[in-house]
């Protein structure tokens, strides 16, 4: 092959990348300070498409109203400001590039606006990870709500960074399919949307990068992720409706771990003792093979829920609308807490087998009266994937 060929073969290359939500189902908030936490990949998904050629940069993501183009040319002029030649290698931005950045979008120091922050991401990928400024479309769409707890823009980082990866063949996407072959391309992908979640949240644990590029169920400590082996099961999502910020709310608890340090790290500690007992529970479920068996391993769990959500209050980060919705889920014999953030956003209920469906069916009716969106979805769907049926 010529080396003319090859732009040639890339002016027209299509690419289609998707990757999931998540729900954390222990150890949100303390898995920021080094404690366990346990994170089950959602049946809901973020879906990117990139067409590489003509004589733009394009970004069209519909989720937060987003419709932008800018000429090659200018994205030439920036990559060339930033001190790049044509051909660099994958590389580390500095402070004072990343300023540059924000100061060519237009954007101040402390941005929060979803738009912001997501076209933000991208360039910062886009620049980092390219070796030439590429004209490309890029067109990303969602299953899961934005900014409600789901890891939606964990999602859009491991799409944008596998996408990006594959296109300047620092890894090559279509061996995700081939199994036990690809290890090196999830931590590569997986590192690439961590700095992107640097970004949008300011201090990230890395546990929803990782459980959204390996997909299944994790265990994660200290930056360190286990897959773990979890059997089917029932889960209902509340959304609350209530907007929040991911990046405010971790700032929120590390001000009161700030405040009153001596109350909150015990806290952390508990909230550390109930993944590991989750992680312990959730193990033996693959054991529990007769009904009675299965009900006693969800008691288990449901006192965890409880003690979790209440730790989660006592650190400042649920709602009166989270609270209301684990008074309903109690009133039906449920058990629900909030996931991922916390402050509006989603909340999660672990359906046991001693619950009946008329039960389930009421829970979920006086929810939906009350002003919740309720989905029954199941955990445990595949990471990033690669579909070349374009
Ligand atoms: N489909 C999407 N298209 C474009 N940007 C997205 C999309 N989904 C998420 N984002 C980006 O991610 C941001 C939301 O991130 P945030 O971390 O606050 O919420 P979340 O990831 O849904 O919740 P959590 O982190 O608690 O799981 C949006 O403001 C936007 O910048
Ligand atoms: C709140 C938090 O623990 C989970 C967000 O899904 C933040 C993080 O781990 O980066
Ligand atoms: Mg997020």
């Amino acid at each position: 092959m010529t080396s003319e060929s090859e732009p040639q073969k890339k002016a027209f290359q299509v690419i289609r990348v998707s990757a999931p939500g998540k729900v954390i189902l222990h150890g949100e908030h303390s898995v920021v300070y080094g404690k366990r936490a346990i994170a089950l990949s959602l049946d809901l998904r973020t879906r990117l498409t990139a067409a590489v050629g003509g004589d733009s940069v394009s970004l069209d993501l519909p989720d937060v109203d987003i419709k932008k183009t800018w000429p090659i040319e200018t994205v030439m002029e920036l990559w060339k400001n930033l001190g790049y030649t044509k051909d660099e290698k994958i590389k580390t931005l500095t402070e004072e590039q990343s300023h540059f950045i924000r100061s060519f979008l237009n954007f101040g120091e402390g941005i929060t606006d979803p738009k912001d922050l997501a076209i933000l991401s991208f360039f910062h990928l886009y620049i980092s990870i390219l070796h030439e400024p590429l004209p490309i479309s890029i067109t990303v769409g969602s299953q899961l709500p934005t900014g409600a707890g789901l890891g939606s823009s964990a999602a859009y980082a491991v799409c944008l960074s596998g996408a990006l990866l594959h296109l300047c063949d620092h890894i090559d996407l279509s061996k995700l399919s081939l199994p036990n072959s690809h290890p090196d391309i999830l931590k590569t992908v997986s590192e690439w949307a961590y700095a992107s979640e640097k970004i949008v949240h300011g201090t990230p644990s890395g546990i929803d990068n990782s459980v959204c590029t390996y997909g299944g169920a994790v265990s994660f400590k200290a930056g360190n992720i286990e897959p773990i082996h979890v059997p089917p099961l029932k889960v209902l999502l509340v959304n609350t409706l209530v907007p929040r910020s991911t990046k405010a709310l971790v700032a929120g608890v590390r001000e009161r771990k700030e405040r009153v340090r001596a109350v909150v790290e015990p806290i952390l500690t508990s909230l550390d003792a109930i993944a590991d007992k989750g992680l312990e529970i959730l193990c033996s479920l693959k054991n529990a093979n007769v009904y009675d068996e299965q009900v006693a391993v969800h008691e288990a769990l449901d006192e965890l829920i409880d003690i979790n959500q209440a730790l989660l209050c006592a650190i400042g980060v649920s709602h009166p609308s989270l609270d209301k919705l684990v008074g309903i889920a109690k009133s039906h014999g449920l058990h629900a807490k909030l996931t991922g953030a916390g402050g509006g956003g989603f909340g999660i209920v672990v359906v046991s087998p001693k619950i009946t469906k008329s039960a389930i069916d009421a829970c979920c009716d006086e929810l939906r009266q009350s002003g919740y969106d309720v989905w029954c979805t199941s955990v445990g769907a595949p990471g990033i994937s690669f579909h070349n049926d374009i």
